[in-house]
């Protein structure tokens, strides 16, 4: 493609040398240009992208975009100047894969939990529908039935616009796509025609990255401040930051919600361990999902298909049939009567939102045994409410180690410590080793007990300094267990 026809759709503030080069690739990282490419220089949080344009032009780079000529200015390559080196990876990558997302549906998902639960339910619910669909997602990256293990919730903008292409060719007509906050402020997501964006809420996390929680909301608003007037902003007003996270936005705006009036209502009629009675919109539909929380993603899950154009009656009788995600609320049962919960809860506010999903269905009799730990090179503060969340929704904890990434996983699960009131102390328990942590919540327990398992979800793996361990959380209880697979 012609580097002139590249930049027709792009904010560029000039362009010096051969505009009518033909390029071949788009790459950010330097390590990857082959010849013929477009580098793109962004700055990122340990390095500066710009230093690597002399190694991109030596690697065969014909024209680097950036936001600050390199000195000496090299000859021989064509030189574009951007105010945003990583909003242009996303606009130059849209347009040299020919403006994929143009070509369908593409609905983004953000908030702090509830992200893989809605997409990917839209995307299994809209396959059901007879449709091709794509899904984005911190599980998977998804054509129909082919399947890519995830690197990240929302990859980068090249990435996600390679990924639109396929889906396009396809014959994709709907995208469904995690937005995470670390992408919206990254601009991850630039480039992307949305039909539509939902909210699902905003708690305690990646403060290790925003900062303050203030900033962590504006990165999200980010997301539906970029959407355009014929797009739709399906909002969560149950939480406080629903309308304020709209408010800027040009979308057509819609509300969705468990407790008040809203354009989109919900209300749960029965729970049970296999499932929850829902009244959607006045009708009773059964469901396999158990905790509030499920009920709300489900209630945004029929408002965006109904939006997208889907006939309701038709939504609702396939949202009966729909399973849970792998790693949320998935339950394995002993032969003695024992039940074990594995779930993705990462912060606060999942595990009391899990908790209490818990405590809806349990008779009292029992005891409720929490096994949780909390990431490495991740949010500090969250780690001592992790613990206080599971202590005061538990009978009995055992805090453990959850991917200590570069940090000492003893100091990891002493931060959760410091969570602990004195009174609480005989409650809970600290074991490092999680296969360990895991076999004594097992030993610990009686027929009938409930033991949570939470943090990893689907995850296969125990990151420790950059390795990545096979570890599993439904493969270690099912050995406590003695079920064979
Ligand atoms: C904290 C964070 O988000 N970091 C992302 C960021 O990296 P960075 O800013 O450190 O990049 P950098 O190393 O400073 O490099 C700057 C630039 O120089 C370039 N470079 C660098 C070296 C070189 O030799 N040549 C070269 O050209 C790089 O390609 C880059 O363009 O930009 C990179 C390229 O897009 C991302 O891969 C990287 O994600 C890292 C791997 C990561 O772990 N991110 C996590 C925290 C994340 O994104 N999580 C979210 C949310 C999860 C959730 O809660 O759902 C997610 O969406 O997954
Ligand atoms: N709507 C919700 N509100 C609060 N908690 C939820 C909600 N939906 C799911 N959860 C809890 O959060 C956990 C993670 O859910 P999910 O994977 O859907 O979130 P996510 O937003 O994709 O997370 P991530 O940021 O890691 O991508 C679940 O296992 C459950 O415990
Ligand atoms: N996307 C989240 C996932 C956290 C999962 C948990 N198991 C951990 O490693 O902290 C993150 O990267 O912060
Ligand atoms: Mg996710």
């Amino acid at each position: 493609m012609n580097l002139e026809l590249l930049l027709k759709n792009i904010d560029c503030l000039e362009v010096k040398g051969e505009p009518s080069q033909k390029i071949t690739s788009v790459e950010f990282d330097s390590r990857k240009v082959a010849p013929g490419a477009v580098f793109i220089a962004q700055r990122g949080l340990h390095a500066d992208g710009h230093r690597f344009i002399p190694a991109a032009i030596k690697s065969g780079a014909v024209a680097v975009v950036c936001e600050e000529y390199p000195v000496p200015e090299p000859s021989g390559v064509a030189l574009v100047k951007v105010e945003n080196g990583m909003k242009a990876v996303g606009q130059i990558a849209s347009a040299f894969y020919g403006f994929p997302s143009r070509k369908m549906k593409v609905v983004g998902v953000t908030g702090t939990n509830g992200k893989t639960s809605i997409a990917t339910l839209l995307f299994r619910l809209f396959r059901e529908l007879g449709y091709n669909v794509g899904l984005i997602s911190t599980i998977s990256y998804r054509i129909n039935e082919i399947e890519e293990t995830a690197s990240q919730t929302t990859p980068d903008a090249l990435k996600i616009q390679q990924l639109m292409a396929k889906m396009a060719d396809a014959g994709c007509e709907f995208c469904f796509m995690e937005v995470s906050s670390h992408a919206a402020h990254q601009h991850r997501i630039a480039g992307i025609e949305f039909a539509g964006g939902i909210f699902t809420n905003i708690t305690h996390d990646h403060l290790d990255y925003h900062k303050t929680f203030a900033e962590y909301i504006k990165a999200k608003q980010l997301f539906f401040n970029a959407l355009s007037e014929s797009a739709f902003a399906l909002t969560n007003i149950d939480d406080k930051n629903g309308l304020i996270m709209v408010q800027n936005s040009k979308a057509r705006k819609i509300t969705y919600s468990n407790r008040a009036m809203a354009d989109f209502r919900c209300k749960v009629l029965e729970t049970h361990f296999n499932g929850m009675l829902l009244s959607i919109e006045g009708k009773e539909v059964w469901t396999r999902f158990v905790g509030n929380f499920n009920a709300s993603n489900l209630l945004a899950v029929y408002a965006a298909a109904v939006n997208l154009g889907q006939d309701s009656g038709e939504v609702l009788t396939r949202i009966s049939n729909l399973e849970p995600v792998k790693g949320r609320f998935q339950t394995i049962r002993s032969e003695d009567g024992k039940m074990a919960i594995v779930d993705y809860a990462h912060t606060p506010d999942a595990l009391k939102n899990v908790l209490k999903a818990i405590d809806g269905i349990r008779t009292g009799n029992e005891q409720v045994i929490t096994v949780v730990g909390a990431g490495g090179d991740r949010d500090k503060t969250k780690r001592p409410e992790m613990a206080q969340e599971a202590i005061l929704g538990s009978d009995k904890v055992v805090l453990t180690s959850d991917n200590p990434r570069t940090e000492d996983p003893a100091q990891i699960v002493k931060d959760m410590e410091a969570g602990v009131e004195p009174q609480w102390k005989n409650k809970v328990v600290s074991i490092v080793n999680r296969h360990e942590a895991i076999k004594t919540a097992v030993l610990l327990s009686r027929p009938g007990d409930i033991i949570l398992i939470a943090g990893k979800g689907h995850e296969n793996y125990q990151d420790v300094n950059g390795v990545k361990h096979h570890f599993d959380d439904v493969e270690e209880v099912k050995k406590c267990f003695g079920i064979e697979d």
